[in-house]
């Protein structure tokens, strides 16, 4: 039922949409898609939003679309307006799936201008490149308080960098209160009646979005929604899934909720350690016995054979400081260390306190390699890893007391080495 509205929704047409007085809907469909940019799973499809804002002054195009679609999209932009209209070319971002329909734009419509953001000038090269003739577009780069004006209504620009690539911003239609958002408040969702009001439930889409794309950019995602926030919002027309017309603040909201910073608690320990005789482990708690002994600092301590890598990596986003156990298995560190460490790209991990530990045989690579995979994320490595060969000691208990220590006095410290530290000597 479901597919068959979203086939036969007024966007099964290939005419544009009114979205607001002078503004129409020019994107396009894509309901087959089952997977976006590899790491998303889209059992709806998805739509590319593109829009077009008419003024006494011309008119200007908010994004494209992915190459593959672009025949939907000029048949909508056709319906509406001529090319020769088209003074302005707005590129939120400038990923593929959205300005896959530039070169082909700007053949049809050489006097056009485009306004995207200084970071996006170096990806416009890197797109533009490799078309030929090269087009070669008047361009203008804007950020917050920069608008452009179609004659009787006015485009305003906020710089929103981050979310999610680099070159992002978004685009305010200040007299019909419509921001044009990007990814931001976005999701996978393919329905042809396009309004929220007219579809049915999608938060468990944003959630899921949000998760995916937006979490790992939480820190600038607080800034970007200060500044949406002191928007009067009629509607929010994000580049996929719904445009958001009903109670648009909800999903400003919502997002809030989401991106919001964990509650001043006291720092937090996390220890992730995995083990197949126990070695690693008595490790884990001699350093979770030791970290104790700082009475400011929450800790705890994760067998993460027994558990969930979706609950790690929420324990983890919401730590201060993290370690990792891991024994040499053949050389390497062991595959479910791996496999928590690569669901990571998620979460914001940059500079938060990280250490690894881990008991050995007698090559004892798994903490140099973890810790070459934290430095990696750019995450900071207070204190030089701890390898303890096979059955820790007495000795060796206190010397991982030390460590875990040493590793909550850092949540207070900022100063930080680096270097594996050889307890016992691989022999
Ligand atoms: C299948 C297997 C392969 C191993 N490979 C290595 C190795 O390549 N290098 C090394 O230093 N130790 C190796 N070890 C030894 C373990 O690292 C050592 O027994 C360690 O104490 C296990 O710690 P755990 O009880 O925390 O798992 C290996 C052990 C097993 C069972």
């Amino acid at each position: 039922m479901a597919a068959t509205q979203a086939m036969t929704g007024a966007a099964g047409h290939r005419e544009a949409i009114a979205v607001a007085p002078g503004v129409h809907w020019i994107g396009a469909l894509d309901p087959k898609l089952r997977s976006f940019d590899i790491i998303l799973r889209t059992e709806q499809g998805t739509t590319y939003n593109a829009y077009l804002v008419r003024g006494s002054d011309g008119v200007a195009v908010i994004d494209t679309v992915k190459a593959g679609l672009a025949d939907e999209f000029f048949a909508r932009l056709e319906s509406v307006a001529d090319y020769g209209e088209i003074r302005a070319i707005v590129l939120n971002h400038l990923e593929p799936d959205h300005s896959g329909a530039l070169p082909e734009l700007l053949r049809r419509a050489p006097q056009a201008t485009l306004y995207i953001s200084a970071r996006a000038r170096a990806i416009l090269n890197g797109l533009l490149k490799s078309v030929e003739p090269r087009p070669t577009p008047p361009l203008v780069t804007v950020k917050t308080g920069d608008s452009l004006s179609l004659g009787d209504r006015e485009l305003r620009f906020l710089h929103t960098p981050f979310l999610h690539w680099p070159d992002t911003q978004c685009t305010y239609l200040v007299d019909e209160e419509v921001l044009f958002s990007g990814d931001l408040f976005g999701c996978h969702v393919c329905d042809g009646r396009l309004f929220d009001d007219e579809i049915g439930e999608f938060w468990p889409a944003i959630d899921y979005y949000y998760a995916h794309i937006m979490r790992p950019f939480a820190r600038e995602l607080r800034n970007a929604l200060a500044e949406v926030q002191a928007l009067d919002l009629r509607v929010l027309a994000p580049a996929h899934g719904p445009i958001l017309r009903d109670q648009p603040r909800r999903y400003l909201e919502h997002y809030q909720a989401l991106a919001k910073r964990p509650p001043n608690a006291p720092p937090r320990l996390a220890i992730f350690y995995i083990s197949s005789y126990g070695n690693t482990a008595q490790m884990a708690e001699a350093i979770a016995a030791g970290a104790a002994e700082d009475t400011g600092v929450q800790i705890s301590t994760h067998d993460i054979e027994a558990g969930e890598t979706a609950t790690f990596v929420d324990l983890i986003e919401r730590a201060d400081a993290v370690a990792f156990g891991s024994p040499t298995i053949n050389s390497d560190a062991v595959k479910p260390i791996w496999d928590l460490l690569s669901s990571l790209a998620v979460i914001d991990v940059k500079g938060k306190r990280a250490a690894a530990f881990g008991s050995y045989g007698w090559s004892g690579e798994a903490v140099g390699l973890i810790e070459e995979r934290l430095r990696g994320l750019k995450m900071q490595l207070p204190v030089p890893g701890l390898r303890i060969k096979l059955i820790p000691s007495g000795e060796e208990l206190a010397a991982c007391g030390d460590f875990g220590r040493q590793l909550a006095a850092a949540l207070v410290s900022r100063s930080w080495s680096s270097g594996v530290a050889e307890f016992a000597e691989p022999g």
